[in-house]
């Protein structure tokens, strides 16, 4: 039976971070200027105002600047693009993130699309979507960044490995299987209308689950060794009526076929943060220098 590996990724966002603060010390040394991160939260989900706070904590500890924008949910469009723009028109704000998802009200792709590619942190500009495309440099979504970075930690070159991606978001699944691609992976996307999904699972080396549906992956989709990372945040009302986290991967029998796998929580999350501190580093440094 194969031993199964648990994928720190808190441990590997801490790490990050405080590779990031000190990054962050230097640059301001060097230039006087301190990275500035806007975050924009329209309305009051529970979820969302969680991983804003978060945002805001680990900006600040990172020795950025932090600039919280929280609008009430009755927010008109034209009030969030306004915003936007005198954000765009800021110096002292590298980043701009709008805080997903927006209500319904409001067009996610046309706030997006207003956004300064070269403050597009969260790299959900089609600019930046079209240049990771295209293999030229951008900024690159954050939660496929991180998964990257776990698997090129676990395994070491991805070249020649084969990968599945289930899911095809736009902020998770296609933006992570061109980053794939740029390791030379075999990438195949797979998705709901995907014919014999435990099948094309079962290929993989490198096993993603980011389909937002709670345990769908079962263990038996698994090739044995393979390399697993979860995505999925999914809350569930357990048999014992408690509500607790699950991934999209059952993670209980991925145990002793996969070779590695990320745990939820604790996995892919974190680095979610860690690398929009990354990437506000990287637009500081491109926009100053
Ligand atoms: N503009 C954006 N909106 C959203 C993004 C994003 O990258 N940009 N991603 C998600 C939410 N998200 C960050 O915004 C995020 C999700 C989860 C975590 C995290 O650390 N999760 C923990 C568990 C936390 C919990 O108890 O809920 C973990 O997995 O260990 C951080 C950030 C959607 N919106
Ligand atoms: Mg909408």
């Amino acid at each position: 039976m194969i031993e199964t590996r648990l994928i720190d990724g808190k441990a590997f966002a801490e790490t990050l971070r405080a590779r990031i603060a000190s990054d962050v010390t230097a640059f301001h040394a060097a230039t006087g200027v301190k990275p500035g991160l806007a975050v924009v939260l329209v309305g009051e989900d529970p979820a969302s105002s969680v991983y804003v706070r978060n945002k805001g904590r680990q900006t600040l500890e990172a020795g950025m600047a932090s600039f919280e924008h929280k609008l009430p949910a009755e927010t008109s469009q034209d009030e969030v693009l306004a915003l936007i723009a005198t954000l765009n028109a800021d110096s002292s704000v590298h980043g701009i993130l709008v805080q997903l998802p927006l209500p319904g009200h409001i067009d996610a792709q046309a706030v997006l699309a207003t956004i300064d590619p070269a403050k597009d942190v969260d790299g959900f500009h089609v600019v930046n979507a079209g240049r990771l495309a295209v293999g030229l440099e951008a900024l690159v979504p954050c939660t496929p960044l991180g998964c990257v970075m776990l698997l090129k930690d676990t395994l070491g070159s991805l070249a020649g490995l084969e990968a599945v991606v289930v899911g095809r978001s736009n902020i998770v699944g296609k933006p992570l299987a061109q980053l794939l691609l740029r390791e030379d992976c075999t990438v195949t996307i797979a998705h709901s209308r995907t014919r014999d999904l435990p099948g094309v699972c079962r290929r993989a080396d490198i096993l993603i689950g980011a389909v937002g549906r709670p345990e769908m992956i079962r263990g038996d989709w698994i090739k044995p060794g393979a390399t697993v990372i979860d995505v999925g945040i999914n809350r569930i009302t357990g048999a014992d009526g408690k509500n607790r986290l699950v991934g999209d991967v059952a993670f209980e029998e991925a145990q002793g076929i996969a070779g590695a796998i990320t745990p939820v929580p604790g996995g892919v999350g974190p680095m979610t943060i860690a690398c929009l501190l990354a990437n506000t580093l990287t637009a500081a440094r491109r926009l100053v220098g």
